[in-house]
């Protein structure tokens, strides 16, 4: 079962992607990440594997894409906020 993540939750679950480029997003309960490839085929690539595992997980970014960059936040719809899904996801991303 999804719920919101817990202030003790935040701290050790959040402070690490924090500490690796991700940012809360301004006025939401959501991380917020850009990512910068090579070049477009490198960036849509790694799109493409992060699509599989969001499917995979019935998880799902909010990212959109100009030429080599990447532009991710993530936020659990269905809680309203950042759940333990948020983190597991953006800890894939970061290994893609
Ligand atoms: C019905 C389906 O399982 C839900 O709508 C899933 C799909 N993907 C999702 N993705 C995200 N980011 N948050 C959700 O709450 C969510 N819910």
């Amino acid at each position: 079962m999804t719920e919101k993540l817990s202030d003790t939750a935040r701290k050790t679950v959040l402070q690490p992607l924090l500490d690796n480029g991700w940012t809360v997003t301004p006025g939401r309960d959501a991380i917020s990440k850009t990512y910068v490839f090579a070049d477009f085929t490198e960036a849509f690539a790694w799109m493409t594997r992060a699509a599989l595992w969001a499917e995979k997980w019935d998880h799902h970014p909010e990212w959109s894409n100009v030429y080599k960059t990447v532009e991710v936040t993530l936020t659990t719809h269905d809680v309203g906020g950042l759940s333990a899904l948020d983190a597991k996801l953006a800890r894939k991303m970061d290994s893609l």
